[in-house]
């Protein structure tokens, strides 16, 4: 199924990675201060090399326990960054922010995608979505990411995820946004133990036998690490592992720090799913 993303289309019929450039300063070695529009460019370039259709900017870190960033701090971030992208790659770039002023910031430097961990719940959010008119990702948090990893409780994680989304969904739909313009995550690690991480994942065909692309982010994250008690640096294979299980079961965007290792294998996958059963 194709996907317009302002011009440039995807067709999300068949997966594809989104590589991961953050601008803030917890991923920067210099203490972020000098980070620059020419570092992510050069990460983005690597990124596209290795096989990236999308490329997603941050500028708020949103891992738990995470500071708040102000909202001209956080445009001062990223939009010479997107501008930068914009200017020299041809790749979908993903603005992640759940602030509605960020999100007219960066789709008026070049981004074609919102992706918003907070399913436009912030304040005029839904509202600048529906205007800027390009492709949402709706993802499910509990919590924000300050509170999120306190306790996380539900009775029924798969159900009560799916629940939300289709209640978002539904208010997109209100507000005047396309179903087709719409993307689901379920949001690993954003207010989840490793059980509910667990169990999001074997059951991700809730979410993908809907009409909509899923995207899964779980690269380098805590259901790797707390499964198979390795550090972050150690975390490659169980990230190739679970994009891996994600496509198998239908996810169409996998969000990557490693997106050669990563194409690799959705590559394999896509070839064992798609290989004839006859000749
Ligand atoms: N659509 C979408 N956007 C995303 N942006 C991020 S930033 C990652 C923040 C983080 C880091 C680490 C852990 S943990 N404690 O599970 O290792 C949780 C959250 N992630 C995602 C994701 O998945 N989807």
């Amino acid at each position: 199924m194709m996907m317009d993303f302002a011009g440039k289309s995807l067709d999300l019929s068949a997966p594809h990675v989104m590589g991961i450039v953050n601008v803030t300063p917890d991923s920067f070695s210099d203490g972020g201060r000098f980070f620059s529009a020419d570092k992510a460019l050069e990460q983005a370039r690597k990124l596209v090399a290795d096989g990236a259709s999308i490329i997603d900017i941050g500028g708020e870190s949103t891992r738990p326990g995470s500071e708040p960033v102000g909202v001209e701090e956080e445009i001062r971030r990223v939009v010479p960054a997107i501008e930068a992208i914009s200017a020299e790659l041809d790749v979908v770039i993903s603005i992640d922010t759940m602030k509605a002023e960020v999100m007219r910031a960066a789709v008026e430097a070049g981004a074609s995608l919102i992706n918003d961990v907070n399913a436009l719940r912030g304040e005029g959010a839904l509202q600048a979505a529906a205007e800027l008119n390009v492709p949402i990702c709706l993802m499910h948090m509990q919590g924000t990411p300050q509170t999120m990893q306190q306790q996380p409780h539900y009775d029924d994680v798969v159900n009560e995820v799916n629940t939300f989304l289709t209640e978002r969904i539904a208010a997109c739909e209100a507000a005047g946004i396309s179903r087709s313009k719409i993307i689901l995550d379920p949001g690993f690690g954003f207010g989840k133990t490793a059980r509910h991480n667990l169990r999001l994942m074997k059951h991700l065909a809730v979410f993908t036998d809907s009409d909509l692309p899923v995207l899964v982010g779980v690269s380098r994250k805590s259901i790797i690490g707390a499964t198979l008690n390795v550090s972050v640096e150690e975390r490659l294979a169980g990230s190739l592992a679970l994009a891996s299980i994600a496509v198998w079961q239908g996810a169409k965007i996998i969000r990557s720090h490693d997106v050669r290792e990563t194409v690799q294998a959705i590559r394999l996958c896509e070839h064992v799913m798609q290989v004839s059963d006859f000749d």
